[in-house]
Order: structure tokens, then C-alpha cells, then sequence
């Protein structure tokens, strides 16, 4: 006897008690198309002939204690590409498409020299090096692993990035004349864990994520003050930044006399982007 896709999708999303139950039937469609390469059209002649095979059920028990349905992937689209992703890296996020799209409609001008600081799956250098004309695109992080991961999409990307092991807050890249610096550091301060998704707090790096409550604008406090030598003048700085904490944001980079400090609405009406010019 054939299951009918939308009963047996129904009755696995009915298990994903973790999500809504609209997010849990487009989670079950995705691990569905993934392991079976099959849209919901095909999926009823398939059942017919198939029983589902082990590797199906183990993504979904996988799926089901919360891990993050990118990381069962290994893969997470970003501005019309697909990323390689794993518990190393942040799975690049809406937001950080708008950032990228906002500094590609404010800079047509071709070969810039662009810095992106914690760069994780290399999903915003690797982007503007494809979507920009001929930029120099630099990008750093802390993470070992999450930089072996950089440099595989870079190169399955064909995409021309270099990348570096830094840690911006106690080094400073070896770059002068920049055009631009872009980043979207750590920035959730650890007493705001609790209010977050499990899926992200159990399964996501904590290295990409949280910054102390004692400073939690420390990232873009350093990256100002480094940005003054490592940019040039009328050279511009991007940040993804945490909503609660934007004007306080904006004050500190006025503070640091940089000049247009302008805060910018992402498509939900949120204060998620922030650019400055180095006067
Ligand atoms: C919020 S994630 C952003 C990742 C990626 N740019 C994205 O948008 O998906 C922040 C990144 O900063 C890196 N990071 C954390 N501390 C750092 C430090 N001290 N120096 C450089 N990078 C750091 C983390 O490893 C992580 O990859």
C-alpha cells in the first residue's frame, strides 16, 4: 500500500517537537529531498518500491534532538550558493546576506581592498569577491577549523580570497590602505543564552556567538580602533550588529571619530547593519 507523501511527512513532522509545525514540515521535506534527491511528486511512486533506509533515519533522529538541519546537510545556501558548513562554523544567517547586499549596492567601484574579521564559513568574503568587480578580498578568524572550512568553499567556489589565522583582539592583520572592513563578530552577550533557540546554543560554536557580559562591545570596539590604521582615508566600515545594542554601537564608533555612522534596518524592520566612514 503507497504512503501518501503529505501523511507520511506529516507524521515525521509531528515528531520534530523542538519546531513549529510549519518549520518541521519544511525540515522534513529538505532531510527528505536530500537523502533521496526526490521532489514531493516523485516521493509516492518511490515509497511504493522502497522501504526508507537506515542513513534516512538516523539524519532524523539527528533532526530531532535539535541538530541543526545545516550541519546534517553539510551545507547551508548563502546569497544564492551553497556553503559547506560544520559545528566549527556559524551557519551563515538572512541577516548577513543583507549586510553583503547593502556593501555591494553601496560600492560599484571595482578593485577594492576589502578585510572581513571572524570570517567562519568565508560565506561574506567569498561573496563579495564573486559579486564585487575584481575586489582583493582578505579574510580572518581565530578558528583553525573554521578557516580549513573557509579555504574549501573559496576553492569550490573558485572564488579569490586569502585567508588568515588572527586573533583580532590581541593581533592586527599585516594590511594597510583598505577600502573597507567588514564583519559580524560575537556579539551575544552571555546572559541573553537563555532567550536563544536550543538548536543554536547546544549545536552552534559559542566561539562565533557570545562575548562576555563584562564587554560585550568588545569586537567592535577593537575592530574600530584597528580600523582607524588599517583603513584608508574615506575607507568604510560594515558591521552586523546586535539589535539591542545599536545605538550604543553607534555612539562608540562617533566616539572613535568616524564619520556617517549610519544604522541600517534589515528586511524585518530589525537595526541588524551598521556602516561608518574613516574620516
Ligand atoms: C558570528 S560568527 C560570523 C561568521 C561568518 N562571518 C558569518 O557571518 O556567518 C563570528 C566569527 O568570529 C570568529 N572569532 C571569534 N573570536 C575571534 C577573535 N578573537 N579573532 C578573530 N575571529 C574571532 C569566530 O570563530 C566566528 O567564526
Amino acid at each position: 500500500m503507497p504512503i501518501s507523501y503529505l501523511d507520511f511527512s506529516r507524521k515525521l513532522a509531528a515528531q520534530l517537537q523542538l519546531y513549529p509545525e510549519s518549520e518541521a514540515l519544511n525540515l522534513v521535506d529538505w532531510l527528505l529531498e536530500y537523502h533521496f534527491g526526490l521532489k514531493k511528486v516523485d516521493f509516492l511512486k518511490f515509497m511504493e518500491e522502497k522501504d526508507l533506509p537506515e542513513a534516512f533515519w538516523q539524519d532524523f533522529e539527528k533532526l530531532q534532538s535539535g541538530v541543526p538541519i545545516q550541519y546534517i546537510l553539510g551545507k547551508a545556501p548563502f546569497y544564492g550558493r551553497d556553503f559547506l558548513v560544520t559545528p566549527d562554523t556559524l551557519i551563515p544567517r538572512n541577516e548577513t546576506e543583507e549586510l553583503v547586499y547593502l556593501i555591494k549596492s553601496q560600492n560599484p567601484q571595482s578593485g577594492l581592498r576589502i578585510l572581513d574579521v571572524g570570517t567562519g564559513t568565508g560565506c561574506i568574503p567569498i561573496t563579495l569577491s564573486l559579486e564585487m568587480k575584481a575586489p582583493e578580498v582578505y579574510g580572518v578568524d581565530i578558528s583553525k577549523e573554521a578557516l580549513q572550512i573557509a579555504e574549501k568553499n573559496r576553492d569550490l567556489l573558485h572564488a579569490k580570497v586569502s585567508f588568515s589565522q588572527i586573533d583580532i583582539l590581541n593581533q592586527t592583520p599585516d594590511l594597510r590602505d583598505l577600502d573597507m572592513i567588514v564583519s559580524n563578530p560575537p556579539y551575544v552577550p552571555l546572559w541573553d543564552k537563555e532567550e536563544m533557540h536550543l538548536n543554536v546554543v547546544d549545536h552552534e560554536p559559542h566561539l562565533a556567538l557570545f562575548v562576555p557580559d563584562s564587554d560585550p562591545l568588545i569586537f567592535y570596539r577593537v575592530i574600530g580602533e584597528k580600523g582607524k590604521n588599517l583603513l584608508k582615508k574615506g575607507g568604510r566600515l560594515y558591521f552586523e550588529i546586535y539589535e539591542k545594542a545599536a545605538e550604543e554601537i553607534q555612539s562608540l564608533l562617533e566616539k572613535q571619530g568616524y564619520d556617517r555612522v549610519t544604522i541600517h534596518k534589515d528586511l524585518n524592520g530589525k537595526d541588524r547593519m551598521l556602516s561608518a566612514v574613516k574620516p
